[in-house]
């Protein structure tokens, strides 16, 4: 009895205090509501802030992952507030969403005055303090300049034309033996390969496929609920890390040990500079491992899958690389150069569509360094944070008619790339002194991976699929396909 009354007494007290705990949030919310926007000098920007502590992340993932309106999220909100409106997203309160395509442009070139690069702690922890998008400032711009000087148009145009064609023979023969196969996790490995062989030169052994592995867990981390337990996701990630990063370390002492061998690698390159510390080599590593993977891989199995969908559009492609095969002798296993692959203008504008509609790095988060005017007199203020959603306005009918349709021949009149760059309704690869530097490998990989593919293979679909974008673009069922030789 007397212990029964005890348990009521202490289950009161929990009930009270939790009770007192809520309220106590829930006064502090009005508050900032209503305190601290009358009390500022300025106007913020309009918007809602949905639920206390989830906010509009819920709202924001079901409308982006939705096939038939992945704008609806967005729409809604620009309807009622403009085209740069305040959110409460990803845990963060204090954030204003951009789908602006003249503000987006001016907040990607303003990084590192205006604007900061700000991706979410959990991110930065698993890509490392050195890894590319946790760095500012000087170190930032060495490390961008080390990235664009090794992917630059010397090193595309031989080495990696070289190497990638070279292992799409392997790969697809080895393909064409098994004949039925995921398209998506065939092209992971793919692209891991060619990364690993490149960065490291590592050639596809056992070695890679537990590289293959390792960041397999590395990368579903990086969008896991952040809890560091054992057997949790985001745990699993940090030991993948300590994987990857002690492969990159053996790499490296293997190159000192043996200054005679000879690797036509990034990380050589790397070494011989002497401009950086091991400890930041092996996060650059890393993190070029994981910029020009999943990215790449992404898009060249939302190609086929698009291309599988738009008969015309494959029929038109295939039209290409045939004739361009016959110009050069219809030899087995030919290898394209460089003026081949410039010349393939029809194949560009699906890769310019598939990067549009596929969403492969779908927005980039800055937080602003000083007090921002936007349009209507509103201020974003400095320490927040300005979510550049770039999908918002790749799939927005005002810039891109029957936005959601997969239609190459948009790209015709615009094929130039300066001009493409111009053009702040279609940035894919970011803008400013962060635009990717794997911009030019990334759609030379898909260019000869589709040639390679569309002259070899014809396929049907073995089960029908659909891409979702949660929590990352994929197909849901890693486009299961059967393979055949053309005759
Ligand atoms: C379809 C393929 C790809 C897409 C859509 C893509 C997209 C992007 C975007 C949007 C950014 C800007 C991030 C920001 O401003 O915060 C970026 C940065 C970056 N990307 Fe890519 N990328 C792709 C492929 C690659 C490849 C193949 C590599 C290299 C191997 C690469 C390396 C990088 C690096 C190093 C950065 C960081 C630049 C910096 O912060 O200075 N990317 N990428």
């Amino acid at each position: 009895m007397g212990s029964g009354i005890m348990t009521e007494t202490l289950t009161d007290s929990w009930l009270v205090g939790l009770l007192c705990l809520v309220l106590g949030f829930l006064l502090l919310q009005l508050y900032k509501l209503v305190w601290g926007a009358s009390s500022r000098p300025y106007k913020l920007p309009p918007g809602s802030t949905g639920w206390p502590l989830i906010g509009e992340t819920i709202s924001f993932f079901r409308g982006i992952n939705s096939t038939a309106q992945p704008r609806q999220f967005i729409q809604e909100r620009e309807r009622r507030y403009g085209e740069i409106f305040r959110s409460n997203l990803f845990g963060r309160s204090r954030i204003v969403v951009s789908v602006d395509p003249e503000f987006n442009k001016h907040v990607l070139q303003h990084e590192g005055r205006q604007f900061q690069a700000n991706y979410p702690k959990p991110l930065r922890n698993l890509i490392g303090k050195y890894g590319l998008l946790s760095v500012h400032g000087d170190l930032q711009r060495k490390l961008h300049g080390a990235a664009v000087n090794l992917l630059r148009f010397e090193r595309l145009s031989v080495d990696f034309m070289e190497d990638i064609q070279n292992l799409l023979h392997i790969t697809l023969a080895k393909w064409e033996a098994k004949r039925d196969i995921h398209l998506q996790e065939e092209c992971h490995q793919l692209v891991l390969n060619l990364m690993a062989k490149q960065l490291l030169d590592l050639s596809p052994s056992k070695d890679t496929e537990e590289i293959c592995e390792a960041f397999g867990h590395f990368s579903e981390a990086l969008l896991a609920v952040p809890i560091k337990i054992p057997g949790t996701k985001y745990a699993r990630g940090f030991k993948a890390r300590e994987f990857l990063i002690k492969k990159i370390y053996e790499s490296i002492e293997d190159r000192r040990q043996h200054p005679e061998a000879v690797h036509n690698d990034l990380l050589t390159k790397l070494l011989k500079e002497d401009s950086f510390s091991e400890e930041i080599i092996a996060d650059f590593i890393l993190f070029l491992l994981f910029a020009g993977h999943e990215t790449s891989s992404r898009s060249m199995s939302f190609a086929i899958k698009f291309l599988t969908d738009c008969p015309r559009a494959l029929e038109e492609l295939k039209a290409e690389h045939d004739a361009l095969l016959k110009r050069k002798g219809n030899l087995k296993n030919q290898k394209l150069n460089w003026d081949d692959y410039q010349s393939l203008k029809f194949t560009q504008c699906v890769i310019h569509e598939t990067l549009r509609v596929g969403n492969f790095g779908p927005g980039v988060f800055r937080e602003t360094k000083e007090d921002i005017k936007t349009k209507g007199g509103f201020v974003i203020p400095r320490g927040w944070t300005v979510y550049v959603f770039l999908t918002g306005t790749h799939l927005d009918e005002k810039y891109h008619s029957s936005a959601l349709k997969f239609d190459p021949w948009r790209w015709q009149p615009h094929l130039q790339d300066q001009e493409l760059l111009k053009n702040p309704s279609f940035m894919p690869f970011g803008g400013g002194a962060r635009l990717c530097p794997g911009m030019h490998l990334a759609k030379m990989e898909l260019a000869l991976f589709l040639h390679n593919f569309v002259t070899k293979f014809r396929w049907e679909a073995l089960q029908d699929d659909k891409i979702s974008y949660f929590p990352f673009p994929r197909l849901i069922k890693g486009l299961p396909i059967r393979i055949r030789l053309r005759e």
